[in-house]
């Protein structure tokens, strides 16, 4: 296990941010670290880089906490705050300081730069840069020691198209070359591409630790799309064995029939139709299925407080 959290818990005053959370992360996988707005997942990667001290509970990189590596840059690499760069220093000198400072060569910073594709600008200003381009030179820093353990909190944040395709097939070849490679994101259709393993987090706990695979598979809701010229006959002769919502004007989304079932139905009711589609369950309605009941915003809001 690269990275192993333990009881991990974090208290500001009185709000829980992280709850006796567990959980590790293993080489060769790319592991999507996932949770709704304020879920703790900030919080958790910073206690694990050392950043921020845990009310009780342990992370540990490699079996070390980080503050007790000898060499933290070669023990694991982070991307948490692309703006964190001295806006007056060029990033070819943002990457030899760190890398002085960590004793990695200096000549790794070029090997780093044409990695994210930087290398035309390396001359100049990280403050000129757009916010794209600070954070593929907050990636060359996390690469820059060669480390074993990735962290990424929010990589694709400022990426256009290309930048986060770019940052698909960079986290999939570090996990292939056998990286532990641990990545929070918001975009759930690009998690679905990028990631092995999910860990999901709501109220700084743990809801879910699974494969990608089994967790679409577990927590979604199977939907078909029906179309046909007569949706409201379509509705009335569904509604006693499914459960049905409106899609546009000749469209109806079922849940609790398969596509079989309602074609059956339609057919010995005699009505026509156009469209029979099961839905591919995606990440996107798992988590959101899932992560109902762990929303703050959206609960506060049904409670009525
Ligand atoms: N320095 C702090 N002081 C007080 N409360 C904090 C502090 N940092 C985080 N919190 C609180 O801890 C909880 C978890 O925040 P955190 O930023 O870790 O969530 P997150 O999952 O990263 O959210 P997001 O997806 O919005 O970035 C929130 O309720 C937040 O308000």
């Amino acid at each position: 296990m690269m990275i192993e959290v333990r009881g991990l818990t974090k208290r500001y005053g009185r709000v829980v941010a992280v709850d006796d959370l567990s959980f590790a992360v293993r080489p060769g996988e790319v592991t999507g670290f996932l949770g709704p707005n304020g879920a703790g997942k900030s919080t958790t990667l910073r206690m694990i880089l050392g950043l921020d001290a845990a009310s009780s509970g342990t992370a540990t990189v490699g079996g070390r906490p980080y503050s007790a590596q000898p060499a933290p840059l070669r023990a694991v690499g982070a991307l948490l705050d692309a703006g964190a760069v001295l806006p007056g220093r060029t990033a070819r000198h943002h990457l030899l300081a760190l890398a002085a400072c960590n004793g990695i060569p200096g000549g790794r910073v070029a090997e780093v730069l044409a990695e994210v594709g930087l290398e035309s600008v390396a001359r100049r200003r990280a403050g000129t840069f757009s916010l794209g381009m600070r954070q593929r030179l907050g990636i060359a820093a996390a690469l820059l020691g060669d480390p074993p353990v990735l962290v990424f909190d929010e990589p694709l944040n400022g990426l256009d198209p290309e930048g986060i395709v770019w940052i698909r097939g960079l986290m999939r070849r570090m996990a292939a070359e056998g990286r532990a490679v641990l990545m929070s994101s918001h975009l759930m259709s690009e998690m679905e591409l990028t990631a092995d393993h999910l860990i999901v987090i709501g109220r700084g706990r743990l809801i879910a630790d699974t494969a990608m695979a089994a967790f679409i598979d577990a927590h979604s809701t199977r939907e078909v799309l029906v179309r046909g010229p007569r949706p409201e006959s379509l509705r009335r002769m569904l509604a006693p064995a499914a459960e049905v919502r409106a899609d546009g004007a000749d469209g109806l989304v079922v849940t609790g029939l398969d596509a079989a079932g309602i074609g059956a139905l339609a057919a010995a009711g005699g009505v026509e139709l156009h469209e029979l589609t099961p839905r591919q369950p995606s990440l996107e309605r798992a988590f959101m299925d899932l992560t109902r009941d762990a929303r703050e915003y959206h609960t506060e809001k049904e409670t009525g407080s």
